[in-house]
């Protein structure tokens, strides 16, 4: 097939509309310009821990697909430094929550975020082959660190106590995370029958979707 060997690129080319979407989102537009309403943010923290703790088996599964199906060792290094973060992020979203009051205990999953979860849940199957699975895996992550990392460009107006939290998704390191996992993503689809292609691809869109639902969720449009 022409033109496989950098399939996200041809992916996000043509699905530009959905993945602005997902990474200009007026929630983010809001951190940047400085007038988010504090309450979404309080909204985004609560329920997004409980995202990052159901992130956890689905990287799991991730790593076990890399072991199975991986020619290349050096993936599941990548994706155990992945499992690792999440366990810092887990210890942040509990310190950040105490910081701003915010009771994770009682925290009540909105149906936007059931739904990724339970999304993410069936990516974990062991019948969705590992170059569909490290796709979403990218995607997921991408989507936080171009948010995040918007936050701290030039020009953007982030209140100073947001700022940490962009830092944690927008940093540099955490964007060479997210290029080594599109490597690899790059790598597996290259090899992969058309209709483990089309099953990306249609991944992809879903992760690009959920991510615009937890967003509004955040927003309380929702
Ligand atoms: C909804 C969502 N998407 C992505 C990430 C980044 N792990 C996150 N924490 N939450």
């Amino acid at each position: 097939m022409e033109g496989k060997s950098e399939m996200i690129a041809t992916w996000l080319k043509k699905h530009r509309l959905i993945y602005t979407g997902a990474t200009r989102h007026p929630f983010i537009l809001n951190i940047r310009d400085g007038s988010i309403d504090l309450s979404s943010f309080k909204r985004w923290l609560a329920q997004d821990y409980i995202f990052v703790r159901a992130s956890v088996p689905f990287v799991a599964s991730i790593l076990l697909k890399a072991w199975k199906e991986s020619d290349d060792s050096s993936d599941m290094d990548l994706i155990l430094s992945g499992m690792a973060a999440l366990n810092d992020e887990i210890a942040w979203f509990k310190s950040e929550a105490s910081k701003w009051g915010v009771a994770l205990h009682s925290v009540v999953p909105h149906k936007a975020n059931l739904d990724y979860c339970r999304f993410l849940e069936s990516v974990m199957s062991p019948d969705i082959e590992y170059a569909v699975a490290i796709t979403a895996f990218w995607a997921i992550e991408a989507v936080y660190q171009e948010s995040f990392a918007h936050c701290l460009e030039d020009g953007s107006r982030t209140p100073e106590e947001l700022k940490e939290t962009c830092q944690r998704w927008g940093n540099t390191g955490f964007g060479q995370f997210c290029r080594s996992l599109r490597n690899i993503a790059n790598r597996h689809l290259e090899k992969a029958s058309d209709d483990v292609l089309s099953k990306a691809e249609v991944i992809l869109i879903r992760v690009l979707e959920h991510e615009v639902e937890f967003w509004n969720m955040c927003s309380g449009e929702i």
